[in-house]
């Protein structure tokens, strides 16, 4: 389970803030339209944005992860070049799952708002439903090239998002 001490949101760059926080509007986006609170954005060197949002409910698919379906958007839309210079920002920290999209994608940077920890404390006040305890940095150790984590970031929308869902 991620120990890494929370980061305050102005310890960020104003543009890393900014992309974050959209990310976090997408997971409020997700929620309204009855998939999980979950979104994510990818921002290419040239500033081109691709945005994801979970789907698991409304594709009943156990796959369709915020983070996940952004790296099939953002691989159909950019060059593998711009991957390899594009930051990917979540609402939470991504799954294992998605850290290897993420990873196979070739996206160097990563900043997320939620850890996965916080995120499991959450959930786990329900019975049942399932959580898959590995932080992404453990997952990208394990990789063949570097992949810069930022996060978690205090930011208590990205918390909120979560509110009442879970229940
Ligand atoms: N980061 C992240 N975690 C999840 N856990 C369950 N679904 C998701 C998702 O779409 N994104």
């Amino acid at each position: 389970m991620s120990l890494t001490p929370p980061l305050p949101a102005d310890a960020l760059a104003p543009v890393d803030l900014g992309h974050l926080e959209h990310a976090i509007t997408l997971a409020r986006a997700a929620r309204d339209r009855g998939d999980h609170p979950f979104g994510a954005v990818v921002v290419a060197p040239d500033g081109t944005v691709v945005e994801g949002l979970n789907s698991v409910v409304t594709q009943d698919d156990p796959t369709g992860h915020a983070e996940t379906n952004l790296v099939r958007a953002a691989a159909a839309r950019l060059t593998t070049e711009a991957l390899r210079g594009a930051t990917l920002y979540t609402s939470t920290e991504p799954c294992a799952m998605c850290t290897g999209a993420i990873y196979w994608a070739g996206i160097p940077r990563v900043v997320y708002a939620l850890g996965e920890d916080e995120l499991i404390r959450i959930v786990q006040a329900q019975e049942g439903i399932p959580t898959l305890a590995l932080p992404c940095r453990e997952v990208f150790a394990r990789g063949g090239r570097p992949v810069e984590v930022i996060g978690p970031v205090l930011l208590p929308e990205a918390a909120a998002v979560h509110d009442g869902f879970w229940i």
